[in-house]
């Protein structure tokens, strides 16, 4: 186990009662100092996989680490801010004195409340009760809260939920900051395109599983335009033999298919290379698309749900 890494997991999975399969087999390394993206659609197991990072629940499968610790270990959440699933505050006190009280229990003095409130932009509203803010002002709050204690790690679900386009842009200036200060933020949502531009890595989750990771680069390079996505049996076998080929750049393998990025006019070649190596050749296409659309693609062709019994087995 990489004890260097800011959270290091592998084979992670939490299955429920009735056989959902939440989260299946989940191998993620996100190193320190790194902005890491978590991307899924709604119900693709976001929320279930930071909950179990910091020890909300307990993983039924697999083991990990964050800052150096098992999961759930006090210590090391101690050095953890997290904002999971929407804040949870007093709705008849202000946003000030909800900090402070949070302040208080962390032991640390009012002033860092203050800060925080100037960080997320909310110091001019921090007198207002709770109850009147609107859902990007109680976000925003959220956002203060993980932040005091100046933790080593941020783990924020959906950070940008509720928040308008100024909002946005400054929540991502505030996470660019936290980057500069050396600090690791591991931050989910279900728009590829919002986290590709303050990311330094993606992991595209899909009903429980990875499906694709890398830089945005590596992802960019696995659905953007002038790619050809290959289905092909058996599927190692295609991946070296494409690889091989000199007008191929590079293929990547994104939710049981070929990603192979080179020029959509080299789609001939590289199908009678394939026949050529007796490799049966399912689908082959050419994709123009955006990264979104490339996204929302691959989670499509993924299916649904995955049961218990269905994990047992592959
Ligand atoms: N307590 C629970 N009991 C049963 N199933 C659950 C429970 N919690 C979550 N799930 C299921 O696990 C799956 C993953 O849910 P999760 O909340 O992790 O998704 P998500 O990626 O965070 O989605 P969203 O973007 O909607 O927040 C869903 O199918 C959900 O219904």
């Amino acid at each position: 186990m990489s004890t260097g890494a800011a959270i290091h997991v592998t084979g992670l999975t939490k299955s429920y009662a009735a056989g959902a399969v939440a989260v299946g087999d989940l191998d993620l390394t996100v190193e320190r100092g790194q902005v890491y993206g978590f991307v899924g659609r709604n119900g693709a197991g976001k929320t279930t996989t930071m909950r179990m990072l910091v020890g909300l629940i307990r993983p039924t499968a697999g083991t990990g680490a964050v800052l150096g610790r098992p999961l759930g270990d006090p210590a090391a959440l101690a050095r953890v801010g997290s904002l999971i699933e929407g804040p949870s505050f007093y709705p008849h006190l202000s946003g000030r004195d909800n900090l402070r009280l949070l302040a208080r229990y962390l032991g640390l003095p009012d002033t860092e409340v203050d800060a925080a409130l100037e960080r997320v932009e909310l110091a001019h509203r921090a007198g207002d009760r709770f109850r009147a803010y609107s859902l990007g002002m109680k976000q925003r709050l959220g956002v203060a809260a993980a932040l005091l204690g100046d933790p080593e790690l941020l783990i924020l679900d959906e950070p940008t939920n509720g928040l308008d386009p100024a909002g946005i842009v400054a929540m991502r200036e505030l996470i660019g900051s936290l980057a500069a200060a050396d600090r690791t933020v591991l931050l989910s949502s279900h728009q590829l395109n919002e986290v590709e531009e303050i990311c330094d890595r993606i992991a595209v989750i899909h009903n429980g599983r990875l499906i694709a990771e890398g830089t945005v680069a590596d992802i960019r390079s696995a659905g953007g335009t002038g790619s050809l996505l290959i289905r092909a049996d058996p599927l190692d076998k295609a991946s070296a033999v494409v690889a091989a080929l000199p007008q191929v750049t590079s293929v990547a393998e994104v939710g049981g298919a070929l990603a192979v990025q080179t020029d959509p006019a080299n789609a001939a070649a590289v199908n009678r290379a394939l026949a050529l190596a007796d490799i049966d050749v399912l689908e082959l296409r050419v994709v123009r698309q955006s990264l979104e659309d490339a996204f929302l693609d691959i989670t499509h062709d993924n299916g649904p749900v995955p049961t218990g019994d269905q994990l047992e087995a592959r």
